[in-house]
């Protein structure tokens, strides 16, 4: 079993309802979207057998796992998902919801960027969704969406900068709409991966 990877990594989960948490990064190559906004650069990669990734992250010390990407549904298995749940790893994945998720997976956060209504049928529940957000954009209508324990607007960064328009954006709908909450990429306020 081998993935295509762009790069492996220990930080803090930066975004989301886990903010603060210790997580080993997987970042897998490739997306099949390719959204104006998006702070990564995930088109290289190398090829990696599961046995050299586990190599690799057994040495931070951490059982948890993010895998993202890009975006990991294009590779993840479920056969690759019980093979770290055997080594003894609680996996979390972010996922633009185009693909179902393989089972096993302990934490699903689903950023969808395009038809909701598809992405509910795929994946009904999630643990958190999470909409990068620009000033101006609508909010997402929840009935058509993936149920969730958290709902979260991300206001967009310009790369690594914060765009107060679209944080005070996020923050004007979540007072008038107080099912969602905020999600701010804290890791990038702090200069930490
Ligand atoms: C790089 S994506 C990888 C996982 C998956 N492809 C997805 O989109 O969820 C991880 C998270 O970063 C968010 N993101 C990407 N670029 C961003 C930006 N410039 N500002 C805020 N969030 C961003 C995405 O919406 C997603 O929630
Ligand atoms: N610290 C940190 N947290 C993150 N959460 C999701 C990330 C991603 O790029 O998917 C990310 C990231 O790149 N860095
Ligand atoms: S789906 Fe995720 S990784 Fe792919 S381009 Fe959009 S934000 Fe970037
Ligand atoms: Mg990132």
């Amino acid at each position: 079993m081998k993935l295509k990877v762009n790069e492996i990594f220990y930080s803090l989960q930066g975004e989301g309802a886990r903010t603060g948490e210790p997580f080993v990064f997987i970042r897998l190559s490739g997306c099949n979207l390719n959204c104006s906004f998006c702070d990564t650069d995930y088109s290289s990669g190398s090829i990696m057998s599961v046995e050299e990734i586990l190599d690799k992250i057994n040495s931070y010390g951490c059982n948890r796992i993010l895998w993202t990407g890009g975006e990991p549904t294009l590779q993840l298995t479920d056969e690759i998902v019980s093979f770290f749940k055997e080594k003894g790893y609680w996996q979390a994945i972010e996922t633009n919801g185009t693909h179902s998720v393989p089972s096993g997976i302990d934490y699903i956060t689903c950023s969808p960027k395009e038809d909701f209504e598809t992405i509910r049928k795929r994946i009904p529940e999630v643990n958190e969704l999470r909409f990068p957000m620009e000033a101006g954009d609508p909010l997402p209508d929840i009935s058509l969406l993936p149920k969730a324990e958290k709902y979260l607007l991300s206001p967009v960064f310009n790369g690594n900068i914060l765009v107060p328009e679209n944080v005070s954006h996020c923050i004007e709908l979540i007072k008038a709409h107080p099912t969602w909450g905020l999600s701010l990429q804290i890791h990038k306020l702090i200069g930490i991966r």
